[in-house]
């Protein structure tokens, strides 16, 4: 574990505080009939999958990488990819670690329990007050070492859990880094000159900050009208999903209305363009919107890895990307400026800041 990572607190992400019951999850155990506070009226929307390619999947062996990661960034702001060199085993001991966290009692998840101000811990997602229905899913963020939160859950028995949670986070930054490079290279861009902030692996000085978010969506009585994670796009740079091998993740492309349903590819993560990226590629990229939709049969659980820049670092439009055509569509903000844009406008934070 980079020792420097624990510089990384929850201070520099603190918001508002939300309301309580958009905080704290229902106790899913034994929920025999989806409560009204659930009951979304979701029209499904599928996509016809027919007339739609499907989401890019994208061999990080192959040669033309590159391309590839541009059209797919261009079209649908995700992809997803394989040879991505995270070893099997971990994402099986990750997704292990997940459901043990998850299937403790209500009670104990509630030693845990994010508090209002704060960042980390159990709760529900940080998007619940923006809807007035309440979301089939509870979750448990990250920044660097869990030992905290975890040593409530567990008091003799967090170390597995702490190591696995780490060593996934450097194994997710590095490879956070190598899709940020590919990205920014697809546009013609080198990181060294044009991305003051972006400095990967520097030596001693592990800078950017990220969340690794647990995600767990119980079996639901009516999943037909319930909602795991409503639709949003993520506020990160990128963002690094993996999903294990039960589907819900659904995204939607700018002109489409439907959903597209990201199916589960064995070993594979999906790549989601977040926010961050969207400015900084003047929006040439598309930070993709997505939503996750839960099942009567199996207790699905997902783990993203959210990259982000260095607290201080100020994100704005690439000079390479700026000409008479194409003036800057969004002002400078630092990460924590753009997170609290995005907890008070939700959904309209992007054109909080335009230019
Ligand atoms: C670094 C991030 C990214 C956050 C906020 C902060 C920590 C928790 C992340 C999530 C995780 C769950 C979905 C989301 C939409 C949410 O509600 O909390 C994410 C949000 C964002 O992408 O905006
Ligand atoms: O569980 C999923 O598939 C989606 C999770 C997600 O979008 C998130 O954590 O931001
Ligand atoms: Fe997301």
């Amino acid at each position: 574990m980079n020792p420097t990572m624990n510089s990384i607190s929850s201070e520099t992400f603190k918001t508002t505080p939300s309301h309580p019951e958009h905080t704290i999850p229902l106790d899913f155990t034994n929920v025999p009939k989806l409560p009204d506070s659930h009951a979304w009226t979701l029209p499904h929307q599928p996509i016809d999958p027919f007339t739609q390619e499907p989401l890019p999947i994208i061999d990080l062996a192959k040669p033309d990488v590159s391309k590839l990661v541009r059209h797919a960034c261009e079209e649908w702001g995700a992809f997803q990819i394989t040879n991505h060199g995270i070893p099997i085993c971990l994402l099986n001991e990750i997704e292990y670690q997940t459901r043990r966290l998850f299937s403790l009692p209500a009670e104990s998840k509630l030693l845990a329990v994010r508090s209002p101000e704060g960042f980390t811990g159990y709760g529900l997602a940080r998007i619940s007050p923006f809807f007035s229905k309440l979301m089939w899913s509870e979750g448990f963020s990250i920044i660097g070492s869990p030992v905290e939160h975890a040593s409530q859950l567990w008091p003799e028995d967090h170390a597995k859990f702490c190591e696995v949670m780490e060593q996934f986070q450097e194994e997710m930054k590095a490879l956070s880094e190598k899709m940020v490079a590919i990205m920014l290279s697809s546009l013609g861009l080198t990181h060294e000159e044009d991305v003051k902030w972006f400095e990967p692996m520097k030596e001693g000085c592990d800078q950017s900050t990220c969340v690794l978010q647990l995600n767990s969506y119980p079996v639901c009585p009516d999943p037909g009208r319930a909602m795991g994670l409503a639709p949003h796009t993520d506020s990160s740079v990128l963002t690094l999903l993996y999903q294990g091998n039960i589907s819900g993740l659904q995204v939607q492309r700018d002109d489409a209305a439907g959903w597209m349903p990201v199916e589960p590819v064995e070993g594979a993560l999906v790549v989601n363009v977040g926010d961050l990226m969207h400015i900084v590629s003047n929006g040439r990229f598309k930070s993709v919107l997505h939503r996750a939709l839960v099942n009567n049969e199996h207790h699905r659980v997902s783990t993203a890895y959210f990259y982000g820049p260095p607290r201080d670092a100020k994100v704005s439009p690439l000079r390479k990307l700026i000409d008479r055509d194409h003036p800057p569509l969004y002002r400078p903000v630092t990460w924590k400026d753009y997170l609290e844009a995005k907890s008070k406008h939700f959904s309209k934070a992007l054109e909080s800041i335009r230019l």
